[in-house]
């Protein structure tokens, strides 16, 4: 079984560690920032190993919801990605394309055995953590009244840039994708001091790989 690992960012890639006793089955993937730079990334990915990747672990840092019980530096597992600002943005909320006749992909749910999984090898090395909805964002919220209306609007846990299209990307492949998140920041917060940026990239990634190693060997 060979997992591909994908996080946005190096210094998230960084913290899953090199020196993994199951690193010739992990294949890894920097996506690069945001919904569209991670759907090519993956689906190239994909296409040159061809047949070769059983699951995709997705990891790495969100910003948690005002109204969400996820706390700075909580583990999050997604259950269902929303694309939470596409659509039409009015005044008090996204209006769905759905709700004026469009058929628009804009959510997705995970792959329930994985989750189960990986929620199973959180447990086993005890590890707490939240399980719920995650909202994936172009624009990141840049005030807490905009992250209140979106997480309100999806009774979202958390906010990120890439979930909701790596778990697209999967479901074209056919393949089981798991995604986990460490909070760094409360979504909407913009002053940097009350960010947990590093510390939540380090955990995000030793958890990953912990999870990873489980699943590997379960
Ligand atoms: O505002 C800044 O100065 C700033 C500096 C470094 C990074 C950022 C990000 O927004 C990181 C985006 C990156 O991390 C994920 N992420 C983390 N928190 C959030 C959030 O509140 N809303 C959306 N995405 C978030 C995201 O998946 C990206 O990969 C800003």
């Amino acid at each position: 079984m060979t997992i591909l690992i994908a996080a946005a960012t190096d210094l998230e890639m960084q913290a899953f560690g090199a020196d993994r006793d199951a690193v010739a089955y992990v294949l890894r993937l920097i996506t690069g920032i945001g919904p569209m730079e991670t759907a090519l990334s993956l689906t190239s990915m994909l296409h040159q190993y061809s047949g070769q990747i059983s699951a995709v672990v997705n990891f790495g840092i969100a910003g948690a919801y005002p109204d969400s019980p996820a706390q700075l530096l909580d583990i999050c597992i997604a259950k269902q990605e929303i694309l939470g600002d596409l659509g039409i943005c009015l005044p008090e909320r996204i209006e769905r394309f759905a709700e004026r006749g469009l058929a628009v992909r804009d959510s997705f749910i995970l792959d329930d055995r994985l989750r189960k999984a990986a929620a199973q090898a959180l447990r086993h090395i005890g590890i707490t953590f939240l399980q719920g909805n995650f909202v994936t964002v172009s624009s990141s919220s840049g005030t807490t009244e905009r992250a209140q209306q979106i997480g309100r609007q999806y009774q979202g846990l958390c906010e990120n840039m890439e979930g909701a299209a790596v778990a697209m990307v999967c479901e074209a492949f056919h393949l089981p994708c798991v995604e986990l998140r460490c909070i760094s920041n409360r979504a909407g917060e913009r002053d940097r001091k009350n960010w947990r940026l590093r510390e939540a990239c380090l955990r995000t990634g030793q958890t990953a790989a912990a999870v990873t190693e489980f699943l590997l060997t379960d």
